[in-house]
């Protein structure tokens, strides 16, 4: 024993605590007889061939017709083949350059997206971003199912493994953008398991919008589309504002102001024909009084603002008990016109007014006018540097809301709903070159979409007052 090599290299105390091991019972590791993995191999050989002309039809009918060409005509037919198709190619895009770029640019680009970027570094991005799914010491991945190119972006539908969730895919939205070198990233459910990720690839909001048209007559005026800026997509995009409350919250400079006068401005025949009223609260005297011909009432002090607060909310109870009992809809005409109070900075008289008397006043009638106005044809759109609570404690009376550029991650959600930044509103997240640019829910889309409000200038509102604002000499409402 005492010859032996290792003779005590082994030995142990007769003190020393022996760890307790659970008995662990393990999946035996068994190589795979070759025979199998060249059988599997043959039947995704046999399966790419079969179905590559449903997969591919244009690229692999091309190869065939050159096969074909070079068969029976020789290198000389397939270069008279191959001019011609480019020429045919030139003349759809010169005739028709929006079919050609839909059915042939847009897929051959796709092919390349898919090819080149998700296809390549689909594995690698999943796996270190946590998105892969291990069962019997396999990993299992979200599988792509096809790409496809828009304008603006790709679009990648992916079948999710079985057992996870979509949301597993929208907490990872930061690591997904970064990983396929996108400037962000959005996950739209089409269905169980089958879900699209979406990657920008250029955007569409980079440049500032001009003010938007005015609309012509006022029967062109959508209460409830009305048209203030661009969505990332390219669309238009439209707020609505009849039977609804609209807050849009952003940092100073973060573009508040071209959102209350993109609305404004969307309004203007409506305001001039008597059908629309804007009553206009101005505590910073800088935003709005540029284009007080177009109000029908105005006020820019405390007493006054509150007063103008209060006769709305006088309004709108005089309207409910006429409509009670005959009109459950309010329509806008000259005699009920929609009233649109539009109030900047309402922190300024709900929290930060030294006078407790109005800031109690101010915030019972801000109360009363959004839990009631909506159907008797009463809207406030409002204005809002910080969220918190302790600032303003009103905003869930607000259905719609709009998150400009914010200070801090945790104000998204404050603004627009629980789970809106982890599903890509990242509105802290705004360059401040950017001003005007911010996220919004849109009817019927649970995703926050990226949008860029229109700049109206001074002169666009001195344009708007020289057309359809009060003549000087006609006194405010009131007033
Ligand atoms: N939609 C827009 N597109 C391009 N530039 C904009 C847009 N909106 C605002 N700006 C620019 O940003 C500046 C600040 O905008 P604005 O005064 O509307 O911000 P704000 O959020 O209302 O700030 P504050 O709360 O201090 O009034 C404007 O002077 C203008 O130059």
């Amino acid at each position: 024993m005492f010859t032996a090599r290792n003779a005590g290299a082994t030995q142990v105390q007769p003190t020393t605590p022996v760890p307790a091991h659970a008995i662990r019972f393990t999946t035996p590791v068994m190589p795979t007889p070759a025979v199998f993995l060249l059988i599997r191999w043959v039947y995704r050989l046999v399966r790419l061939v079969v179905l590559a002309p449903l997969r591919f039809p244009v690229g692999v009918s091309t190869l065939l017709g050159s096969v074909v060409t070079l068969h029976y005509l020789g290198w000389v037919g397939l270069a008279l083949g191959g001019v011609l198709a480019v020429s045919g190619l030139g003349l759809w895009a010169w005739r028709w350059p929006r079919v050609f770029h839909c059915l042939v640019v847009l897929r051959v680009l796709a092919t390349w997206r898919w090819v080149w970027v998700y296809r390549r570094h689909w594995q690698p991005v999943l796996v270190i971003a946590g998105l892969a799914e291990s069962y019997q010491e396999r990993h299992h991945l979200p599988r792509i199912r096809a790409v496809t190119c828009t304008d603006w972006a790709d679009r990648v539908r992916v079948r999710l493994v079985a057992g996870t969730a979509p949301a597993d895919l929208e907490h990872r939205v930061s690591e997904l953008a970064h990983g396929f070198g996108a400037p962000s990233c959005r996950v739209r459910v089409r269905g169980p398991r089958d879900v699209v990720l979406e990657f920008p690839r250029r955007d569409l909001l980079a440049h500032p919008v001009g003010a938007l048209p005015v609309p012509d007559h006022p029967q062109d005026v959508d209460l409830a589309a009305l048209p203030v800026g661009r969505c990332e997509d390219g669309q238009e995009w439209r707020l609505r504002l009849h039977g609804t409350h609209v807050l849009t919250v952003g940092v100073t400079g973060s573009g508040k102001g071209s959102v209350l006068w993109s609305a404004i401005r969307a309004m203007t025949p409506a305001i001039a024909h008597g059908t629309v009223r804007v009553w206009a609260i101005d505590p910073k005297r800088m935003e709005l009084s540029y284009g007080r011909a177009l109000f029908a009432r105005y006020a820019d002090s405390a007493e006054t603002a509150v007063a103008l607060l209060e006769a709305a909310v006088g309004e709108m109870r005089q309207r409910a008990s006429r409509y009670a009992g005959h009109q459950r809809v309010h329509t806008p005409t000259t005699d009920d016109p929609f009233i649109v109070v539009v109030l900047d900075e309402v922190a300024f008289l709900s929290a930060y007014h030294p006078d407790r008397d109005i800031r109690r006043r101010a915030e019972n009638a801000i109360a009363t006018l959004t839990s009631q106005g909506r159907s008797v044809g009463v809207c406030v759109l409002a204005a809002l540097q910080d969220p918190r609570k302790e600032v303003m404690n009103l905003r869930n009376l607000f259905p719609d809301k709009i998150a400009l550029r914010l200070d801090e991650a945790s104000q998204v959600d404050m603004v627009l709903g629980e789970d809106a930044r982890d599903r890509g509103a990242n509105a802290h997240l705004i360059d401040p070159e950017v001003p005007g640019v911010g996220f919004v829910r849109l009817e019927g889309s649970p995703a926050p979409v990226r949008v860029r409000s229109a700049y109206v200038t001074d002169d666009d509102i001195a344009t708007m007052v020289d057309g359809y604002g009060r003549s000087p000499s006609s006194p405010e409402e009131g007033g």
